[in-house]
């Protein structure tokens, strides 16, 4: 499905990305960790086509869409359609404008000038909203609800685009716990429900243990980690981390006591 293969980006004399290789086969639900600064938003980044790989290759469905241009990289960004930690909403526009902006990519010139909407796509939009519990909130202005709403309701644009691939670049960092447990749980069923692939970054390993098949993780741009979120153990933790003795999982927790995981565990993957 995805292969990445050696993936590099370069900023000047810094490798932020170092020859990463990731294979998913299968949708799956992945949880990328490190250290602040480690290479895990670049390599989303690169993903998404949002900045171009310095070396190495991206391939979907054995297509390398690294070298995408014009309409068909759009096409790209809408196939693997990302959320950022600040939501990037317009927030002065309502909730459901926001969501039917994930439409902007098939859309003509004209029709965004004015704002104008096929019925169906308000339709779905509604309807995805739904989905995520926030309906009610559809006449809204984005501004006016809650980090995790607001959240929310980019992963409902996102959806817009049906994407097979949700990239999330810290999607819960701005959150508190219980907002961050909802929205772990709306990517979780996106996931499970439409069989789409999500990838995220987390900083935290209980989140990363607790809602993901499989656990990446990243140090000095190299993914030194690759396996099941059972084989994370401290020890694993403390390399990812470059961490000494005193290293401690709750430094990196945001423990959310009322979850208990319900899915199934996949089988395993390579241990790096
Ligand atoms: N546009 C850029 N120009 C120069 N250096 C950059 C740029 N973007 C990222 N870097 C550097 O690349 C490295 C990896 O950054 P990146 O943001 O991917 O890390 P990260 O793991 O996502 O960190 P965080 O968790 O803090 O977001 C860092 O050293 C960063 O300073």
């Amino acid at each position: 499905m995805l292969r990445i293969d050696k993936l590099t980006k370069r900023f000047g004399d810094k490798v932020a990305v170092d020859t990463a290789t990731l294979d998913i086969d299968k949708p799956c639900m992945i949880g990328i960790i490190g250290r602040s600064g480690a290479g895990k938003s670049t390599l989303l980044r690169m993903i998404n086509r949002l900045g171009d790989a310095t070396e190495g290759r991206i391939l979907f469905d054995g297509r390398d869409v690294t070298q995408l241009r014009g309409k068909e990289k759009r096409a790209w960004q809408s196939e693997c359609a990302m959320i950022f930690q600040q939501f990037n909403l317009v927030p002065r526009m309502d909730v459901v404008s926001n969501v039917l902006h994930g439409t902007l990519n098939r859309r003509s010139t004209l029709a965004t000038l004015f704002n104008l909407y096929p019925m169906d796509d308000i339709h779905r939009a509604i309807d995805i909203l739904d989905r995520l519990g926030i309906a009610e909130h559809a006449a809204k202005r984005a501004e006016a609800l809650s980090g995790g709403q607001q959240q929310r309701v980019a992963i409902a644009r996102a959806l817009m685009q049906d994407p097979s691939i949700i990239l999330a670049d810290e999607p819960i960092a701005s959150l508190d716990p219980m907002n961050a447990q909802t929205v772990m749980e709306a990517l979780r069923r996106i996931h499970e429900e439409d069989g789409r692939t999500v990838i995220a970054n987390l900083h935290t390993l209980d989140t990363a243990r607790r809602y993901c098949d499989r656990v990446v993780g990243m140090r000095d741009g190299r993914i030194v980690f690759d396996g099941l979120p059972e084989q994370l153990t401290t020890g694993v933790a403390r390399e990812i981390y470059g961490a000494g003795a005193d290293f401690s999982e709750a430094a990196t927790s945001t423990e959310i006591e009322t979850l208990n995981r319900t899915h199934p565990r996949k089988e395993p993957v390579a241990v790096v």
